[in-house]
């Protein structure tokens, strides 16, 4: 069977998306090929190479609903640089012709917000990312490690230094599945910068590092916020650009906004 894909890219965090709003329910993959799907095609040497494989499927009580495999074949519950990206294919390929669209997500109904810039380009995404929840700081390893959900699971790190200088490769992969963690878990690496800059990396459930990750800047901006004293809208620089996220504290939703691109279009024979 042929499948039409698409690679697009939000601060370098890149995904395949399939459309599925046009296909009917009859030829709609089960779950299992979905998955090895996301292995294969997110395979860098012998796929098309991605951080994962988003679908965009149709929903009963949203605009459509996303749903996204890490590299892995792990399905993540929600994806921030995965939706922005969402967002832009289905506005500018006008399947969803609205300035706010409504996704249904594993993680809950995410709201997007986009910017339009002469009539079918996408500037930007603005998600309502949901109230995030932090819980208490614990101490694994002697790393003082901030469990926080933005609908998916991570733990926080403030580096005592540079993260460029930081052995992710080596943590990363150690904390993703630790067993004090409930379950495998997104790690950020946080170099606070000032009041309103965070700079970071990421060691992604399922995926390894990544340029980005949106729920993570939104994980790390949240912490930092409550526990060093942030503004409330912050700078998180990323290896692959810089997100915007904004929080008004405990019980408030986190608002992340950033670009989303097309990288191109592909048919597959699967
Ligand atoms: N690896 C994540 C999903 C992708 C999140 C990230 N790419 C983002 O932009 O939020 C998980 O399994 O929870």
């Amino acid at each position: 069977m042929n499948l039409n894909l698409t690679k697009m890219q939000g601060t370098g965090n890149d995904y395949i998306f399939a459309n599925l709003l046009d296909v009917g329910d009859s030829e709609i993959f089960d779950e299992m090929n979905w998955s090895q799907m996301a292995i294969r095609l997110s395979d860098r040497h012998f796929g098309i190479g991605s951080d994962g494989l988003i679908f965009i499927c149709p929903s009963d009580i949203a605009d459509c609903r996303m749903r996204m495999f890490n590299a892995d074949g792990s399905e993540g519950a929600m994806c921030g640089n995965g939706i922005r990206c969402l967002g832009k294919y289905v506005y500018e390929r006008s399947l969803i012709k609205k300035t706010v669209i409504c996704v249904e997500t594993m993680a809950g109904i995410r709201t997007l917000y986009l910017d339009i810039e002469n009539e079918n380009h996408v500037r930007f995404v603005s998600v309502d990312m949901g109230i995030p929840i932090i819980l208490p700081t614990i101490e694994i390893n002697s790393f003082l490690l901030t469990p926080v959900s933005i609908g998916n699971p991570h733990v926080v790190y403030f580096v005592p230094n540079q993260p460029s200088e930081y052995p992710v490769e080596k943590w990363g992969p150690f904390l993703e599945c630790h067993s004090r963690l409930k379950e495998r878990s997104n790690v950020e690496f946080v170099q606070v910068v000032s009041q309103d800059r965070l700079r970071l990396r990421i060691w992604e459930r399922g995926s390894g590092e990544t340029l980005s990750c949106g729920t993570g800047a939104c994980a790390a901006v949240v912490c930092a916020i409550q526990q060093k004293g942030l503004e409330n809208k912050v700078l998180a620089e990323v290896p692959g650009g810089t997100l915007t996220i904004s929080w008004n504290g405990n019980g408030e939703a986190v608002f992340l906004s950033g670009p989303a691109e097309f990288v191109f279009d592909v048919t597959v024979h699967m």
